[in-house]
């Protein structure tokens, strides 16, 4: 038995439990987006991500920045607070009974062509200068307060969408840091990534960051998807 073994009751989770799950989901998107023309691969070996401009109209853009002016708290990350200042932008969930908000969410769910059960709720994020989100992992680390409930409650994060919503005017790009990759915000894009390997593995290479905004403000909204149904 080694050390930590003893300081942490067992998870009933392996740390890949869903390895099989993250990687059948893997094939089918993977299948799904090279069948899109509107869809643009970002060419990486180390990560599997994509991106899609035009995915939201600018009137569209324009109502879900109102939506997340209507609902923007100080962002929390689990087991962090906001005074860490590792993740210092203002986030909500949006309502995800109004009709608009919907409409975005299945749209999402058929460019993917997943269950939508498997769908968390759209998180609207505001940044404004100097705030930003440190380089992490979407996806749950083993070894955290969260791993139990979360991997109880939809299990691993699979993929990741990430839509910018309007023009930052300095600063604010979205940084894979691991691979070198620096994206610009531009309105109406949506960026999907997988955050598993094609193995089903969680790919620690998806280290990304949103970095500070310099100038103006920087409106995004993120939609996760799990393993299996999410609750
Ligand atoms: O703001 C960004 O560019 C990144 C946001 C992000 O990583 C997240 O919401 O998980
Ligand atoms: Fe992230």
């Amino acid at each position: 038995m080694s050390e930590s073994d003893t300081k942490k009751p067992k998870s009933k989770f392996a740390p890949n439990a869903d390895q099989a799950r993250l990687r059948s989901l893997g094939a089918k998107v993977r299948k799904r987006l090279a069948g899109n023309s509107a869809v643009y691969k970002v060419p990486s070996d180390e990560v599997e991500l994509w991106a899609m401009g035009d995915f939201m109209t600018a009137a569209e853009c324009q109502k879900m920045i109102e939506l997340i002016d209507a609902t923007a708290k100080p962002s929390r990350v689990s087991g962090l607070d906001y005074s860490d200042g590792y993740r210092t932008s203002y986030s909500g969930d949006v309502d995800p009974t109004d009709p608009f908000v919907k409409k975005i969410g299945r749209r999402v769910d058929d460019l993917l062509g997943v269950d939508p059960k498997f769908g968390e709720s759209i998180q609207g994020q505001r940044y404004m200068p100097g705030q930003e989100f440190q380089p992490h992992h979407d996806w749950f680390h083993p070894d955290t307060s969260y791993w139990e409930t979360e991997m109880g409650r939809g299990g691993q994060r699979s993929f990741t969408t990430m839509a910018f919503l309007n023009e930052v005017e300095a600063g604010g790009t979205t940084d894979f840091t691991d691979i070198g990759l620096s994206l610009e915000p531009k309105p109406g894009v949506l960026l999907i990534w997988n955050n598993a390997t094609p193995e089903g593995l969680t790919n620690s290479r998806t280290m990304h960051a949103g970095r500070p905004v310099q100038a103006g403000a920087k409106y995004i909204f993120t939609k996760w998807y799990r393993a299996k149904e999410w609750f």
